[in-house]
């Protein structure tokens, strides 16, 4: 059954290496340029695709955009929706650890007619799909609570929905989840932490997972099934009906970050559609995740690149 992703602020990112430490207010020279159809939903429908399973993207995008011909590149099987206007290019900087400076545009605002026309083009696609992932900013001009609302329209037809936002959008579907929440929720720390209001980023970089632990229960507690909260090489935890689980990947070390969250969420909608079983869910999530690490920028793993990291998942509680 195939996994649909719903990118609503697609972009054409641009990702190049720095060969030395970023020099602010002076001349920084790239190397190598990466241009690759992107936007977290397109990122996740690529990966589900290299893993030789049903995929769709919906994406909104005129067929004279450069992406519409980056998407067709990239071989993504997508539904373009014309808008009417240029998608946007996020620009990412790869440092010589791997770590990425990002430089993120807001998109062109998407007037009520494309709304009612990504609407439209996503009710005619979920009859039959196994999941629905709703990935990434909102553009200007969409509802807040978009997410919430397309989350009620694929529950009405059967399909589970997996959530990947952040800020405004996030908050609503948190704010709503005691009566629609997603069957999914997949922050990363920052994410989490701004959710949560708790301080978690510094703590989990020291290794003191408690405060991430405490936000995943919370947003659970509040009415989520699975939060799967990502965490970089401190690996992934998911609570869920189940309890709280960990895993951790063995050190890599990373050529970039990029994507990596939206290969751990491709990694668990994959095993999804065939179990529930949470240790198996957060180690794909995991595996996906760290070998996407690996790549350079947001270029997504294979199945065998996802089978070759080393990871070891525990229930916590
Ligand atoms: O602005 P958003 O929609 O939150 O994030 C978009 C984005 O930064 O996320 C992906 C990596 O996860 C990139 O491919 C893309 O440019």
């Amino acid at each position: 059954m195939v996994i649909i992703t719903f990118t609503a602020n697609p972009s054409l990112d641009r990702s190049a290496p720095l060969a030395r430490d970023l020099r602010v207010a002076r001349l920084n020279r790239l190397g190598q340029v990466y241009r690759l159809a992107s936007g977290k939903g397109v990122n996740v429908s690529a990966a589900v695709h290299a893993a030789g399973h049903p995929t769709l993207a919906i994406v909104p995008v005129d067929t004279s955009d450069p992406l519409a011909e980056a998407l067709r590149r990239r071989g993504v099987p997508s539904r373009m929706v014309p808008v009417g206007h240029r998608a946007r290019t996020n620009l990412s900087i790869t440092h010589p650890d791997g770590s990425t400076t990002r430089f993120i545009e807001p998109g062109e605002p998407l007037t009520p007619e494309n709304q009612t026309a990504l609407v439209s083009t996503l009710l005619a696609s979920l009859p039959g799909a196994s999941w629905l992932a709703l990935c990434g900013s909102l553009p200007p001009g969409a509802p807040v609570d978009w997410y919430v609302k397309l989350t009620e329209m694929a529950h009405s037809v059967g399909v589970r929905v997996a959530v990947d936002a952040d800020g405004p959008a996030l908050d609503a579907v948190i704010s709503h989840a005691h009566a629609t929440p997603p069957d999914l929720l997949s922050p990363n720390v920052a994410e989490l932490q701004k959710a949560t209001g708790r301080s978690i980023r510094k703590a989990v970089k020291a290794g003191d997972l408690q405060p991430a632990i405490d936000a995943v229960q919370e947003l659970h507690n509040r009415g989520v099934p699975r939060v799967l909260a990502t965490l970089g090489p401190q690996g992934a935890l998911l609570s869920c009906e189940d309890g709280l689980w960990h895993a951790e990947p063995d050190p890599v070390q990373p050529v970039s970050v990029m994507g990596a969250g939206d290969a751990a969420l491709a990694g668990c909608l994959l095993i999804s559609t065939r179990t529930q079983d949470p240790a198996l869910c957060l180690d794909r999530a995991v595996a996906y995740g760290t070998a996407t690490v690996l790549k350079p920028g947001s270029e997504v793993p294979t199945p065998a690149d996802a089978d070759a990291i080393s990871l070891t998942v525990r229930k916590l509680a």
